[in-house]
């Protein structure tokens, strides 16, 4: 029998990004699951890429894990709360307490319900785009409400445990605060940044670099889903992006003056401002601490990097994260590894010694 916590045979509603991903993780593991979708080939497409089975008459799940677009969410769980009234049913939304609020308003059995949120995804829906791993490590909401206990959700959080993702307890509104913050307006800055280069010199694209591809990666989701979370979390949005309209304010006048008295104090202290948020943002596994960086040039040829990583294990170094860089065009990329700062030193010789060129390193 497969290593798991799960007991419950679950049925997927919705099987696109996420739902194809939760079941392709849970089948991995001898869940029996079920995809269904209102899009039958949607459907299809999930059960051919072995992330459940078609629904068949007699099912009885004790798990219903919906996983549409948010605009339809409390609509789809109160039917399956009402299809299925043995079952316990959550929901991915990226919103929480609009879903929520409209099931209360239709008299739905709140008492099966508990909604979360997988905070992992990728710029592109569709069964296509899933992931059995998509979830591994990353932090997943269970949004708390007064009708449910976590401890009568239990399933849920054995389905994101088993999932490989870390739950997170958080009531509705503290959640759909949170993500204002640190999902839904980034989203809207990389897509207004984005949205420049559209006006752009061509010539002027071709210098972009790691920086711009960081601010701008998210740009590229889908402007109908994102739609509809931004106008599901309106006023938390407007909460975080109002201050942020002050800060740009004052340092375009900053700007428009850079000679006037007090001009690069703002500068600066929006700045120093920046990197005191920055160095806030938990790194791997949720800790605090900061990493050294040592960027190695890398041969574009075939197994260069995997040779580079074996020789990191080799000299006994703890890679705490890696990340590629490659310039449009050049034969030599950067892998960027970050170490705990006590192995800085010694990783540096050791791949010095083995013929490596260290571009730089950095605490
Ligand atoms: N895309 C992402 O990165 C993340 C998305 N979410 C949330 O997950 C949910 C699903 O998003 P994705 O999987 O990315 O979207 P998707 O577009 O890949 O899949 C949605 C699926 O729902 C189906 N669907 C639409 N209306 C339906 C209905 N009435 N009944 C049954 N099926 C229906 C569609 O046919 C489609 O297959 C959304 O609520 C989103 O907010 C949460 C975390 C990350
Ligand atoms: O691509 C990323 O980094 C994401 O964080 C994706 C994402 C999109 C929507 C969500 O509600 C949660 C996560």
């Amino acid at each position: 029998m497969t290593d798991r916590r799960l007991a419950e045979d679950v049925r997927i509603v919705g099987s696109g990004l996420l739902g194809t991903s939760i079941g392709l993780g849970l089948a991995a593991r001898g869940v029996d699951v079920v995809m269904d979708d209102v899009s039958p080939s949607a459907r299809r497409l999930a059960v051919d890429y072995g992330a459940g089975r078609e629904p068949a008459a007699g099912d009885a799940p004790g798990l219903i894990v919906v996983c549409v677009p948010p605009d339809v969410t409390a609509s789809i769980v109160a039917r399956e709360l009402a299809a299925y009234p043995d079952a316990l049913v959550t929901d991915v939304a990226s919103v929480k307490a609009a879903p929520l609020a409209e099931l209360r308003a239709m008299g739905a059995d709140l008492g099966r319900y508990l909604g979360t949120h997988p905070m992992a995804g990728r710029e592109r829906g569709g069964a296509i785009s899933a992931r059995a791993d998509l979830f591994v490590g990353r932090p997943w909401v269970l949004a708390g409400h007064d009708d449910i206990s976590y401890r009568r959700a239990g399933a849920i959080e054995d389905m994101i445990l088993d999932l490989g993702a870390v739950p997170i307890e958080l009531d509705v509104e503290r959640h759909d605060r949170s993500v204002a913050l640190v999902s839904h307006v980034p989203q809207v800055v990389s897509s207004l940044l984005a949205a420049r280069l559209s006006e752009g010199d061509g010539a002027a694209l071709q210098l972009a670099g790691q920086g711009l591809r960081d601010v701008t990666r998210v740009a590229g989701s889908d402007p109908a889903l994102w739609v509809q979370i931004l106008g599901a979390n309106a006023p938390a949005v407007v909460d975080v992006l109002r201050p942020l309209r002050d800060d740009l304010e004052r340092v375009i006048a900053a700007l428009d003056a850079p000679e006037a008295p007090g001009s690069r104090r703002a500068i600066a202290d929006a700045l120093a401002a920046g990197n005191t948020g920055v160095a806030r943002i938990p790194g791997k596994h949720g800790q605090d601490r900061r990493f050294s960086q040592i960027v190695v040039m890398v041969d574009d040829t075939p197994g260069e990097l995997a040779r580079l990583l074996t020789e990191i294990g080799e000299a006994g170094v703890n890679m705490e994260d890696l990340r590629l860089e490659h310039s449009p065009g050049a034969q030599i990329g950067l892998a960027e590894i970050s170490v705990v700062p006590e192995a800085e030193q010694r990783l540096v010789a050791e791949l010095e010694e083995r013929g490596w060129t260290i571009a730089g390193a950095f605490a």
